[in-house]
């Protein structure tokens, strides 16, 4: 029997942001964000949850502490991100537009560092822009 369990935790921020590509001409990012790319942004109840996967320690029953978890999630993205307008207020989205799909790759690259610490293994970020639209990102392992 596999010891290999995957350990979730949710938690939800609320951010502004605008659909803008430094690529593209403003009409360009017009023509295709339409109203995303309105110059007053709008905002989103985030909701980001992120899945660990490891080998379930036979004495604690945990893969990791959850507590722990959360604790990394809060310095990692709660501190940078909750109540930000994401395009001016965090450096990476200055370069790169504040899509769901960024945003999933920008959580996995702040918690990574913090997982290093544990023996289970950073495996799913998955971002809720709104109900309909999520993007989830599992590390270069595709
Ligand atoms: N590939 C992506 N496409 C879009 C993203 C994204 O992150 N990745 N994001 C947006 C916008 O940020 C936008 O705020 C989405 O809003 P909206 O169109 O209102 O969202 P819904 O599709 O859930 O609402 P409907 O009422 O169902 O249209 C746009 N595209
Ligand atoms: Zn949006």
């Amino acid at each position: 029997m596999s010891n290999i369990v995957e350990l979730s935790r949710r938690i939800m921020l609320c951010a502004s942001h605008r659909l803008h590509s430094t690529h593209l001409s403003d009409e360009e990012n017009k023509q295709l964000y339409g109203k995303c790319n309105n110059p007053n942004g709008h905002g989103h109840n985030y909701v980001i949850k992120v899945s660990v996967r490891g080998e379930k320690d036979p004495i604690t029953g945990m893969v990791m502490d959850a507590a722990i978890l959360k604790d990394y999630m809060t310095k990692a993205i709660m501190d940078v991100m909750d109540h930000k307008c994401l395009d001016k207020d965090v450096e990476y989205f200055k370069t790169q537009p504040s899509t769901a799909e960024n945003i999933a790759v920008f959580v996995w690259n702040q918690l990574s560092p913090y997982m290093e610490k544990e023996k289970c293994s950073l495996h799913k970020v998955k971002i809720f822009e709104t109900e309909n639209i999520c993007a989830t990102y599992k590390g270069m392992k595709a």
